[in-house]
């Protein structure tokens, strides 16, 4: 939770997405944010009086289910008493087919893809500018009749109940999907749905978000209460603590924790850039001859990360307990970088995803440390929290950063990870990155680094044999990580990193270019 003071949803027009497990639904939030609406998702079992706040208008996302089956999740019928508009997608318009009559059934033919939307009733505020254009379906179940008290507003070729609306009510189903791209004007009817039905305010930009927290998090903590905050460096955590610097000042302490695995020269730029650059109180903790000692003779790429994991939770808390906040009493609150799309993970009505592998976050230290959470950047996407960094004043270098796992480099030196070894990979990935930048590629490339294989190969120097390791680089391109492609570098300049690699780092005979997708690879080589 994000504490106890206004959350985001009490101070902005919000519309609530109730999620029924469609792959789309986030994607409802995404669109209405790019209009400056403030949207937010939730299950689609939230109990309406348990919510806290007032919603602006519902939208009833798609899903996997059919509403007559047995097992079919269904809304909260307090979601009616609110009187606000609501919207039914897909399967949340054969949700209120359902709840009103029934007369929802399994189609001849499932209808997946373009068709033709003709509005029927031009003088309706959700359709303003969007007769004849493009809609995408993807539905096995239809209506086979009008809901009671609805009419047809809608239709298109294979879908006589395209629209409907209630007679009397707000209350609209559509049965193509409005948030994904392929429906041309799809954006415009969920801003007519937000604006035109719903009067939600377009006042959901980055400027009034810093505005609102800062003052959020300076009632939530108070006057003399102080917080502690694990900062990497990276765009999330650097945001947060700068968000938290201007609420509170020194009342607010970074940790860096210098693992012995971080990039060449990490710690101390990073250092550099957020006190001396950002202003932040942040302390750096050398605690690598620690983590190395413990990651001596390990292999497994899962006892790796545990190893990082625990060791850090360790020296964090040590490190906690040696700051005396001013007022003489215990620090009370931590500071988590956590984003939207990790809230949206874990309240998914199908649930969190399988395990592929244990990422590394400091969520475990809560329970020990008895101390509260403050989460900045919850309710926000990357490119939010990225434009957001912008106006505190975060450099655009900063912030366009590729993504580095706190496991570090440990996960990128295959097999036992030896401060050599480290030295090694390091020097590679250093080189690496340095001519993506001079090639100007930086900002095109998701994420990029070298990885240390731990396999030998002959090959020949100055007139010598050498038998040598292999780096693998990787490089790829994608807008959520879930999947991605590898970058389809120039041959010149693959070939110029090779030369670069193999003549200025010792230890490395052969370079390779990593041509795997994910999946079924993944990003990181462990
Ligand atoms: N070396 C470290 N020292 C202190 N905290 C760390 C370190 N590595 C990771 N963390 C903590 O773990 C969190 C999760 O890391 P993650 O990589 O997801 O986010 P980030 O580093 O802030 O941003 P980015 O996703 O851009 O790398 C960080 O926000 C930070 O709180
Ligand atoms: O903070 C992190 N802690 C981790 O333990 C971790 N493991 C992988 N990653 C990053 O997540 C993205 C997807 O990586 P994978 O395809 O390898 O799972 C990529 O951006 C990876 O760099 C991590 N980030
Ligand atoms: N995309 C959807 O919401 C599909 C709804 C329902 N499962 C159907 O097949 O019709
Ligand atoms: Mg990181």
């Amino acid at each position: 939770m994000s504490g106890s003071a206004d959350p985001v949803s009490a101070a902005f027009d919000t519309i609530l997405v109730l999620d029924f497990g469609s792959q789309y639904s986030h994607l409802i939030t995404r669109r209405l944010r790019e209009f400056n609406i403030y949207a937010e998702m939730l299950p689609c079992t939230q109990k309406i009086s348990e919510l806290g706040w007032t919603p602006k208008g519902i939208i009833m996302s798609g899903g996997p289910y059919s509403v007559y089956a047995e097992d079919a999740p269904h809304v909260d019928h307090d979601v009616f008493k609110l009187g606000v508009p609501i919207l039914g997608i897909c399967y949340g318009m054969q949700e209120l087919a359902w709840i009103n009559g029934k007369q929802v059934h399994r189609g001849e033919k499932r209808e997946y893809g373009p068709s033709k939307l003709h509005v029927l009733d031009n003088t309706n505020p959700l359709f303003e500018g969007i007769d004849n254009s493009t809609v995408w379906m993807s539905h096995g179940d239809k209506l086979n009749g009008l809901p009671t008290g609805f009419k047809v507003i809608a239709i298109s070729d294979n879908s006589p109940f395209c629209g409907i609306v209630h007679e009397s009510d707000p209350i609209y189903g559509i049965q193509f999907h409005p948030e994904v791209t392929h429906s041309t004007m799809g954006k415009v009817l969920l801003k007519n749905f937000a604006v035109n039905l719903c009067h939600a305010a377009q006042n959901w930009t980055m400027e009034n978000f810093i505005e609102k927290e800062i003052t959020r998090i300076r009632e939530l903590v108070g006057p003399t209460a102080e917080v502690i905050g694990a900062v990497s460096g990276g765009v999330d955590s650097t945001v947060a603590s700068k968000l938290m610097t201007e609420a509170i000042g020194d009342r607010f302490h970074a940790i860096l924790v210098d693992n012995g695995v971080l990039r060449l020269n990490e710690a101390a730029t990073v250092k550099k850039t957020l006190v001396d650059g950002l202003g932040i109180n942040l302390t750096v903790i050398d605690a690598s001859e620690e983590f190395l000692t413990k990651l001596k003779g390990v292999t497994d790429p899962e006892k790796k990360r545990k190893i990082i994991g625990n060791t850090f939770i360790h020296v964090f808390e040590r490190e906690a307990e040696n700051i005396k906040p001013k007022d003489g009493q215990e620090i009370q609150y931590l500071l988590q970088g956590t984003l939207y799309p990790d809230v949206i993970e874990s309240i998914s009505f199908k649930g969190p995803s399988q395990t592929i592998k244990t990422h590394h976050n400091v969520g475990g230290l809560l329970e020990d440390m008895k101390l509260k959470l403050i989460e900045p950047l919850r309710e926000l996407f990357k490119d939010e929290v990225r434009h957001l960094g912008e106006l505190l004043g975060i450099s655009h270098e900063l912030v366009w950063r590729h993504p580095f796992p706190g496991p570090g480099i440990a996960i990128r030196v295959l097999g036992e990870v030896t401060k050599s070894q480290v030295e090694i990979a390091r020097k590679a990935d250093y080189i690496y990155i340095e001519e993506i930048r001079k090639a100007g590629l930086y900002d095109k490339i998701s994420q990029a680094f070298a990885c240390l294989l731990p396999v030998k190969s002959v090959g020949v120097m100055g007139d010598q044999r050498t038998y040598e390791q292999v780096i693998a680089l990787r490089a790829i391109e994608t807008t959520d990580f879930m999947t991605a492609d590898w970058y389809p570098f120039e041959h010149s300049f693959l070939k110029n990193v090779a030369s670069r690699i193999v003549n200025e780092v010792d230890g490395v005979a052969r370079v390779t270019y990593d041509i795997t997708s994910k999946p079924p690879a993944t990003v990181e080589w462990e």
